[in-house]
């Protein structure tokens, strides 16, 4: 290659962020032939303190949402102060800021969430009335529904406060995404990784979002080797089905689709915040045959069908989901 790649990295500044900056940097550098030496010239992390960061204290519904830690690094694509932003994808708004594009999903990392308690045990060993800590509406609905006597503690901050609030006792048990945990390392960490049976995870959870400025060729071009076009399709399902709920923090909501031999099988369920109703879908589609921007247009009609199909089956409940 003559000209020698060059790309400015934007994450977020907590070391989650930092990690996954640093593993779509390994990725670009293999896929456009960087040797790992040269790599951290090539392709420099720059790092952000978002408002999210910024606020730790409030449930992310009350402080505004989760475009609140994608703000100032979209802001920074846009100023041209970086040239690509890496993000995870369950925690980016339904819609993009004009001038900007979803330019790769690397191939996912484990989907699945992960409960955590200090004597190493499932929610159901939990005793009566335990203190579940965690800040997410869909991860609060979903452990109340399994058992509705415990009680949700408020459990903000990076994966690394979580788990120091909980060995610090602030819980007798939370979840955290394993994606995060084996990112991180922290693969020691005592954990349960749970089937998506059990607790169905976010939707977008376990892939990351390579943006970048839709000008932006060289960019685009870079990015492109590094898409994983199963992780794309399911999450262009995935997405369209939280886009057709209007995917507020308020709404709990989970699902995941996965794309094997051919076939794109989607899951998702929507749940009232005390987990006392809950409704659940699943449905297969077809892909063979099918060219790459007809697959994309069938995974983004199946997320939103589902979407339609559970509206319609939660009724006015619906409403009471999405409002409260
Ligand atoms: N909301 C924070 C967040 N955003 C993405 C991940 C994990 C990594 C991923 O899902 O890609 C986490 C931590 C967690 O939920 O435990």
């Amino acid at each position: 290659m003559s000209d020698r790649p060059y790309l400015r990295i934007a994450t977020r500044r907590s070391p989650l962020a930092v990690a996954q900056g640093e593993m779509v940097r390994a990725r670009l550098a293999a896929a456009l032939g960087v040797d790992a030496a040269a790599a951290e010239e090539a392709f420099p992390i720059l790092t952000f303190v978002t408002t999210g960061d910024r606020q730790q204290t409030g449930s992310l519904a009350e402080i505004g949402g989760k475009g609140l830690f994608v703000k100032e690094i979209e802001m920074a694509l846009l100023t041209k102060e970086a040239d690509i932003a890496v993000h995870s994808m369950k925690d980016l708004p339904a819609e993009m800021p004009t001038g900007l594009i979803q330019a790769a999903t690397p191939p996912r990392d484990d989907p699945r969430d992960a409960f955590l308690s200090p004597g190493g045990g499932t929610l159901d060993d939990l005793p009566q009335g335990a203190r579940v800590g965690t800040s997410s509406v869909r991860r609060a609905a979903q452990a109340l529904r399994r058992r509705p006597d415990l009680s949700i503690v408020e459990m903000r901050g990076n994966v690394q406060t979580r788990l120091g609030k909980l060995e610090a006792g602030a819980a007798d048990g939370t979840f955290l995404a394993e994606a995060g945990l084996v990112r991180l390392g922290r693969t020691d960490v005592v954990r349960r990784v749970l089937e998506p049976d059990v607790m169905l995870p976010a939707l977008g959870q376990g892939v990351l979002c390579v943006q970048s400025r839709e000008d932006d060729e060289a960019a685009r071009a870079a990015c492109g080797a590094i898409n994983d076009v199963p992780t794309e399709l399911a999450t262009a399902a995935e997405r369209a089905f939280v886009a057709a709920l209007d995917g507020s923090c308020r709404t709990p909501m989970a699902g995941l689709a996965q794309v094997r031999g051919g076939k794109l099988h989607f899951e998702a369920q929507i749940l009232t915040l005390d987990g006392k109703r809950a409704m659940r879908r699943e449905r297969t589609i077809a892909l063979h045959g099918r060219d790459h921007d007809d697959c994309l247009l069938d995974a983004i009609a199946a997320g939103a069908e589902m979407a339609q199909e559970l509206a319609e089956e939660a009724g006015p409940l619906l409403v009471e989901m999405l409002s409260r």
